[in-house]
């Protein structure tokens, strides 16, 4: 058997080695896309020191307590204004430019005005106050989002706030999905006697489309080597292949001789539960060039796992993210056990589904790699190493699972 960090360091520097291309696409279509390169801001932001309330703009050293100041002028936001008179204030927006020679603004809750227009402080102003410096928020030159940072809505926010209106980022991706399995049905059909309904392909397009790559699946493919090479030969194209079920050790396991057949193999035994038996490899292209491959277990909740924790990565290298933006290894912290977990598997690691709040994990009673509810019902993952035991109150390692689709 291979450890799991072992075969982490074997197959996702593959992926690095062939990002995808960058195209440019308009700011609106950039959710949830990879920067293929550094943005700089060739502005400040804001341009202009700014007022952060509605008041009147002063030069603090003018001002003195009972004095009345006539207001030489008065600044909307969006407008220009000139510089202040002198031994008087202008009135100010929310967002207008400073004038020239102003250093306060004082809030209109704290200025009396007088009949015949001119205002007098209660409080002296200090100086500074009130006033939002140009570049505060961003400084002209400086990156403000580096090459393979994946755009959120704030992201793309910030991208606007520079005036930018379109941004290189690498190319989608497009993931084949497949299910094996002469024993699948799918939903909406009446069940017969052996068959049970195929979840693993809803659960992997829902996540290859959460992150934010096009999905191929040619739904169920029956369990037989002619059938399975078709299918693998269909989703060539793809830049990455997954398919559940027929990579353990049974006859009716088509996968693995059928991805020799088409292409290139390596399986292993992981030394985790869930998910020990992983097959890996490529399919070969026609006119030259591949699709990577990724064999998962049948069962529901070690294919998701392994989805996560080994292939989820691996796209993301692909599309063109760092290794280090992806390892989710770096994203695991300690949490305070509330159960115990007294006869550990001493020959594989074992990721337990617990559910978390304010630093406590609760183990999800059925740990079986086909109950997909220990999944539904739980935040994320306890890792133990080989033959490690707990006992309530012991510290423990736990990725959640919005940690790992990160
Ligand atoms: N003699 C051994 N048997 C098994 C071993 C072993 O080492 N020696 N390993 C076990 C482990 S661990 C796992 S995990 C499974 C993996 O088996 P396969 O990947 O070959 O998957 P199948 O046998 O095809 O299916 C397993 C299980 O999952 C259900 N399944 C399959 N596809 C779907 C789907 N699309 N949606 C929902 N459920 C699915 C299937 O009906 C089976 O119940 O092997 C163990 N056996
Ligand atoms: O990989 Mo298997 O999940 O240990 O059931």
């Amino acid at each position: 058997m291979i450890d799991l960090n072992e075969l982490l360091e074997q197959v996702w520097p593959l992926a690095s080695q062939r990002s995808s291309q960058p195209e440019t696409v308009p700011l609106r279509r950039a959710l949830g896309r990879v920067l293929a390169a550094d943005v700089s801001s060739a502005i400040d932001v804001p341009q202009h020191d700014n007022s952060g309330m509605d008041g009147y703009a002063v030069c603090v050293a003018d001002c003195q307590l009972a004095t009345q100041f006539e207001v030489s002028q008065r600044v909307p936001a969006g407008s220009s204004p000139s510089p202040l008179k002198p031994g008087t204030v202008a009135r100010i927006f929310t967002g207008a430019p400073i004038p020239p020679g102003a250093d306060a603004v004082v809030m209109q809750e704290d200025v009396v005005v007088n009949e015949d227009g001119s205002v007098a402080f209660a409080v002296l102003p200090k100086q500074g106050q009130w006033i939002r410096s140009a570049g505060e928020d961003i400084s002209r030159g400086q990156v403000l989002l580096q090459q393979g940072t994946r755009l959120g809505a704030i992201h793309i926010g910030l991208l606007a706030s520079i005036g930018v209106p379109q941004v290189n980022v690498f190319k989608r991706l497009k993931v084949g999905v497949m299910a094996t399995g002469s024993e699948l049905q799918s939903p909406g059909q009446p069940l017969q006697a052996g068959q049970i309904y195929n979840s693993n392909e809803f659960v992997w397009c829902g996540l290859l489309e959460s992150m934010h790559i096009d999905v191929q699946s040619v739904g169920v493919v029956p369990d037989n080597f002619e059938a399975t090479c078709a299918a693998l030969e269909s989703l060539a194209d793809c830049d990455a292949v997954v398919s559940s079920g027929g990579v353990s050790v049974g006859e009716e396991d088509h996968v693995k001789p059928a991805i020799e057949e088409v292409g290139e193999l390596r399986s292993w035994k992981v030394a985790m539960k869930p998910g020990k038996p992983i097959a890996f490899g490529h399919i070969n292209r026609q006119g030259g060039g591949h699709s990577w491959f990724f064999g998962l277990p049948g069962n529901p909740v070690s294919s998701a796992v392994a989805f996560k924790l080994i292939v989820k990565p691996f796209l993301n290298l692909l599309e063109g993210q760092s290794l280090h933006q992806v390892d989710w290894r770096h994203r695991t912290r300690k949490v305070q056990a509330a159960f115990d977990w007294q006869k550990p598997d001493s020959r594989r690691e074992e990721f337990l589904r617990v559910d978390v709040q304010s630093g406590k994990a609760t183990l999800f009673a059925n740990q079986s790699s086909g109950v997909l509810t220990s999944l539904a019902q739980s935040t994320g993952l306890v890792r133990l190493a080989k033959g490690q035991q707990v006992n309530i109150g012991d510290w423990v390692d736990y990725v959640s699972y919005q940690d790992l689709m990160k």
